[in-house]
């Protein structure tokens, strides 16, 4: 009766003939601030509709036109404010960029791990494109709510398309994908991310509920509750997801941990690793997967 989102998806159509995804024209290039992320930017791709990146975003006037992809137009920072972990970052990228020949990066983790935020900063310094799977499924279903789909179809038919579009992205290259808190319990949507490399951003349990309280669980059907203090249900939810999918992510090919990073760097507070630094680890622990892959 009903057609599955999958029906609607035509990756097929955001490609060129190699797999890869057209890139964004220069003049979409858009110098930015990070700390101006939260704006949001419109981008308007011809056969998907208006697509409204999670986080990626510059003033209204400033709408972007796109062929093919769900990128935001940029999160490169002015070059007034480029500091040292940018710089190291590019480094780091383009010593690893060759090595990588194009495989996409699977980014997995908890709901608020800072997939979109750590993918978004990947994808621009590494020039790939950035998918993010809930909102594809998303607009497949016509622009339909993740937490409306769990509503009317239910979580079983949110999971099937689920892991029909990571099998369609599978068959890409070039881009960074952030995927759904809950891709990585299915053994068939790993078959499809292990085309690329699998990236587990590890962040603790408390530091998740501290930001996933700030900006309300009204979208993410499964910590979403009634009354009572929003901390302690939503720390209660998330450790009751976590018993069930920890061992899921010790799939991933490298596991970013935010505590790690805090020891490296000697900052006392988890909470404050920033999102540069955690795309740098990321792409050391990704540099010494491929060493030891050769
Ligand atoms: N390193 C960080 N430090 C502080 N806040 C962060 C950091 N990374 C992400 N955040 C914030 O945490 C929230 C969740 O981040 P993000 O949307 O990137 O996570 P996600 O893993 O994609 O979440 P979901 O799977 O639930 O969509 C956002 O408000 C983001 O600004
Ligand atoms: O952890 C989960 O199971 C989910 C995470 C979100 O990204 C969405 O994919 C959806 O809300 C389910």
């Amino acid at each position: 009766m009903e057609a599955t989102v999958s029906q609607s998806l035509r990756l097929t159509t955001w490609t060129n003939s190699d797999n890869t995804v057209p890139k964004l024209t220069n003049s979409m290039r858009l110098y930015t601030r990070f700390e101006k992320k939260k704006n949001i930017n419109m981008l308007k791709c011809n056969h998907l509709g208006t697509i409204k990146p999670a986080i990626g975003h510059r003033s209204a006037g400033l709408k972007a036109s796109c062929a093919s992809q769900n990128s935001p137009a940029s999160v490169l920072k002015s070059e007034t404010s480029i500091t040292e972990e940018d710089l190291l970052l590019k480094k780091k990228c383009e010593e690893i960029k060759p090595c990588l020949s194009g495989r996409c990066i699977y980014l997995v983790g908890m709901m608020g791990s800072g997939k979109t935020t750590i993918g978004q900063i990947l994808s621009e310094v590494l020039d790939y494109s950035f998918f993010d799977s809930d909102k594809l499924i998303e607009q497949a279903a016509g622009g339909t709510a993740v937490a409306d789909i769990f509503k009317l179809y239910g979580e079983g038919y949110f999971r099937d398309n689920e892991t029909e579009v990571l099998h369609k992205l599978s068959l890409m290259h070039g881009l960074v994908i952030s995927t759904g808190g809950g891709a990585v319990v299915r053994p068939i949507n790993w078959k499809y991310m292990h085309k690329g490399i699998t990236v587990f951003i590890d962040v603790p349990l408390d530091t998740l509920a501290q930001r996933l309280t700030a900006v309300g669980t009204a979208s993410r059907p499964l910590l979403h509750h009634g009354s009572g203090d929003a901390y302690n249900q939503t720390f209660r939810r998330l450790s009751k997801l976590w018993e069930e999918r920890s061992e899921c992510y010790t799939n991933a090919s490298v596991r970013v941990s935010l505590e790690r990073i805090a020891d490296k760097l000697d900052i006392g507070d988890v909470c404050s690793v920033n999102p540069t630094q955690i795309a740098i680890e990321a792409l050391v622990q990704i540099e010494d997967f491929l060493k030891e892959e050769r």
